[in-house]
């Protein structure tokens, strides 16, 4: 019989609680640990018996969760192991995966996801659906623990963290597609920095922002005279990626003439430059990005099929700005960091209202418009304390529209002219505001739980979660799968959840 014990290290006693009634659910046998030193004692005196899964989270008093991956890989290295954790960062995402765990999941996590990966982690391997392409055994840890700089805690971020930590051992081709100014690039530098080829070049090239006849030498090099200007010979940017990785953005900018070149180069590992008779041999990953459908520029002849498959080995799909709104504050503290830094300015730092303001605009230009924003703000903005009016003024004229709508504090604390002191008074009645909810929540809850009917506590909680729900719906017209990434959950526990009502 298939063996289903399933260890499960947690020291937050409601998470262990909860795994153990999802997985004995689904048949599983699990045995709970708060301490990672009984952890592993008992793996030590399991004398064969070993799990058949490992369930660990990774900040726990004493050892981490990432020790005892390490000990885990090292003495019973068949034992897939999957970790849990609430403090999800790219760093950790990519620690994990480069230890040798089978998935990586950020808390909150859904329930019915959860089980679904531990089947996997348990199928035959032969069944196993393994990603394509090339994979490193043993890899270089070159991983410093610099931080990459790139922000995002939203449930889509988490999806991309999640692909760059399981993409870290491997040099597969990866094809990056999002709106312009999601971080594109950002994610392609994440990706060589975070592979076994992050010793070597990381090479750009942009081909919207070179003329069209220009693209193929760029790209191969080119000898002296091969063309009217090439004065002397000199090395493309394939040649100088040799051993690294060559990003290549705007991929649907490229002459169809030079598609079919790089399509042979990356077939044979060879090339000839332009107008040169020997072979150049190199050895590249490529990341190619787009804004553009691919899928379209094919049907309409003007991008090659065979290359399109050739790049698309793995797809990675960046959030627009919009589809991960909970990201705006901390990318905007972020962004007037810098900018207060980089133009020697003080930080400026904005009113809840005016939070509130950056986080329901549009945003068609994503994270590079954010981020030019707070630049505009560094130094347009007269106080130190920014409030709604002396945001762009593009961005206000969204806060006349939505006044009293979504961001009560806009009308509350009022748009017309104020001076710093006010506007350093405003952030405290926001957060008087805030407090007001709160306390009244907390009178509610109190009255709920003076008495014996416990039942009542449940009730007021069950009914804030609809509360949220609802909101959640509303917000997106009813759209189920971005209500539920709003809330932080998978779209089978939204849908769980709504079919108790
Ligand atoms: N998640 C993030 N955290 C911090 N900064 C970010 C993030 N995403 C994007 N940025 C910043 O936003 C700007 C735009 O990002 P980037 O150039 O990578 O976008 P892109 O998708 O490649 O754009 P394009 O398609 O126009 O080339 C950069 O300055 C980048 O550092």
């Amino acid at each position: 019989m298939m063996n289903r014990v399933v260890w499960i290290l947690d020291d937050d006693s409601s998470i262990r609680w909860v795994l153990e009634r999802a997985f004995k659910g689904a048949g599983w046998q699990p045995r709970l640990f708060a301490e990672p030193t009984f952890f592993l004692q008992a793996l030590t005196e399991s004398g064969g018996e070993t799990p058949a899964l490992v369930l660990t989270d990774v900040r726990m008093p004493g050892t981490d969760g990432m020790q005892v991956l390490q000990e885990i890989q090292q003495r019973f290295a068949d034992i897939p192991v999957i970790v849990m954790t609430a403090h999800s960062d790219l760093e950790s995402a990519v620690k994990a995966f480069k230890g040798g765990a089978f998935e990586y999941l950020p808390k909150p996590f859904d329930l019915d996801e959860v089980i679904a990966i531990a089947e996997r982690a348990v199928k035959p391997k032969q069944q196993e659906s393994s990603e394509a392409g090339e994979k490193v055994p043993e890899h270089a840890d070159n991983d410093t623990g610099n931080d990459t700089g790139i922000i995002g805690e939203s449930a889509a971020m988490q999806e991309v963290f999640r692909a760059i930590g399981r993409l870290s051992r491997s040099s597969v081709s990866v094809l990056l597609t999002g709106e312009s100014g999601t971080g594109k690039e950002l994610v392609a530098k994440a990706l060589h920095d975070h592979s076994p080829r992050a010793e070597k070049p990381f090479v750009a090239l942009n081909m919207a922002a070179i003329p069209g006849e220009l693209i193929e030498s760029e790209l191969f090099g080119h000898e002296k005279g091969a063309f009217t200007g090439a004065q002397s010979r000199r090395a493309g940017r394939f040649q100088q990626a040799d051993g690294g990785t060559l990003f290549l953005d705007e991929i649907g900018d490229m002459p169809l003439a030079v598609q079919t070149r790089l399509l042979r180069a990356l077939a044979e590992g060879q090339f000839y430059p332009v107008g040169s008779h020997q072979l150049a041999t190199v050895n590249v990953r490529v990341i190619a990005a787009t804004h553009i459908d691919l899928r379209k520029a094919i049907d309409e002849g003007r991008f090659r099929e065979d290359l399109y498959h050739r790049l698309n080995v793995i797809h990675l799909q960046l959030p627009s700005l919009q589809e991960r709104r909970s990201d705006i504050p901390a990318l905007a503290e972020h962004f007037l960091f810098i900018a207060a830094k980089e133009l020697q300015m003080p930080q400026k730092r904005l009113t809840p209202a005016a939070f509130g303001q950056l986080q329901t605009a549009a945003w068609p230009g994503n994270v590079r418009q954010l981020e030019n924003t707070c630049r505009w703000i560094t130094v347009m903005a007269s106080g130190d304390v920014v409030d709604v009016d002396e945001l762009p003024a593009d961005l206000q004229r969204i806060a006349a529209e939505t006044a009293g709508e979504s961001v009560g504090q806009v009308s509350i604390l009022g748009t017309g002219e104020q001076d710093s002191e006010q506007q350093a008074s405003a952030v405290v009645i926001g957060q008087k505001l805030q407090n007001n909810w709160r306390e009244g929540l907390q009178a509610e809850l109190l009255a709920a739980l003076d008495g014996t009917n416990n039942t009542r506590c449940a009730e007021v909680l069950a009914e804030i979660e609809q509360l949220a729900i609802d909101a959640a719906l509303q917000q997106t017209k009813g759209h189920r799968q971005q209500a539920a990434e709003r809330l932080g959950w998978g779209r089978n526990t939204l849908t769980r959840k709504l079919s108790k009502r």
